[in-house]
């Protein structure tokens, strides 16, 4: 099979289901990289993102417990960065791992990187990315005494949560960078939650509060590259409409024009799977043959041997 360039996106369940800790981050990363180094044993060139919702709220949140004057918060777009650094060397380590039991020669590196957002971005006003932990009913009413500035909404049935702006990418600052480290045999980790937002002043980058939805950002990225896939994994093997309910559907090959008209009667979720069909659709549109893939780390081995997975043409 002819060499692909792939932009694997790693949904949340890739890194973090309950236990919030180093060491249990670590190990999910690990059972991940099994996943991800099929692509690699394949000889495809991998160039790998993931999410920091969790974590970047938690980031927040101790920064904001330690602060003193003479050891001072850190801002919201300095904490994403530092979320790359953290969840990109858990990956790194451990991608490094499977590649070496694998008898592979690859190198792994993770990139701080930038990306560009419109400062009139309507998501400025409108805080809409849930960070953080989740809080119960009379949990939140001493969290919203203690910091009134935020936003707070309810997600999905599951709790309350801290609720930041997120606009959308419209370019990714160092995507020269990836296609080096690719040309170079390297795989790169990129746009990490999202990457770090900031907007163009004049010779400047200056960053911005904010946490960029790590969809949008596959995407964007994945179109500078010229990638012939963009990957997105989460926890179902499959897009579904009629979602679970006991006519759901599985939609395996689908054309951007099905998916659209599925988009017309609501039948993906707000702020879970919407995002990550629009991306797919932008993804489709904005490449030059590109085809995107929603499906789950676990199918990762059938999509590579029988096309399992939902995929979007054309
Ligand atoms: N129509 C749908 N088809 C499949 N999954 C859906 C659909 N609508 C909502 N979902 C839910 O969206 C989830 C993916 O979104 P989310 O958990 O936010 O992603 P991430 O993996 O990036 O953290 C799926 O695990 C599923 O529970
Ligand atoms: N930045 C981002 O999209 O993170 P999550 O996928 O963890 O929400």
């Amino acid at each position: 099979m002819a060499k692909r360039r792939i932009v694997v996106a790693l949904g949340g369940n890739a890194i973090l289901s309950k236990d919030a800790s180093a060491e249990a981050q670590q190990q999910a990363l690990r059972d991940t990289a099994k996943y991800l180094v099929q692509f690699i044993k394949q000889g495809d060139d991998l160039i790998v993102s993931h999410g920091n919702g969790p974590q970047v709220g938690n980031l927040l949140l101790q920064q904001a417990a330690g602060s003193t004057d003479k050891n001072p918060a850190m801002p919201l777009d300095t904490a994403v960065a530092m979320t790359q650094g953290s969840i990109g060397y858990w990956m790194q380590n451990a991608l490094d791992e499977e590649i070496t039991k694998a008898g592979l020669d690859k190198d792994v590196t993770t990139m701080v990187t930038q990306v560009e957002v419109d400062p009139d971005d309507q998501a400025f006003t409108n805080p809409s990315k849930p960070i953080g932990p989740f809080y119960t009913e009379a949990e939140i009413k001493d969290i919203k005494a203690a910091h009134p500035e935020y936003t707070y909404v309810e997600d999905a049935g599951r709790g309350y949560r801290r609720v930041v702006p997120s606009p959308r990418p419209t370019g990714v600052k160092e995507y020269k960078v990836v296609n080096a480290l690719v040309d170079a045999g390297i795989v790169p980790i990129s746009v990490g939650g999202g990457g770090v937002p900031v907007v163009r002043e004049g010779d400047r980058l200056v960053g911005r509060e904010a946490v960029i939805d790590k969809d949008f950002a596959s995407e964007k990225l994945a179109e500078l590259v010229h990638a012939d896939l963009l990957i997105i994994l989460t926890a179902v093997d499959n897009i579904y409409i009629n979602f679970n309910k006991p006519d759901q559907k599985k939609l395996e090959t689908v054309s951007v024009a099905e998916l659209q008209e599925y988009i017309d009667q609501d039948q993906f979720a707000k702020g879970s799977m919407l995002p990550k069909v629009q991306a797919a659709i932008n993804f489709v549109n904005n490449s030059e043959g590109g085809k995107a893939v929603v499906t789950s780390l676990e199918n990762v081995g059938n999509f590579l041997k029988n096309g399992d997975g939902t995929i979007i043409t054309k």
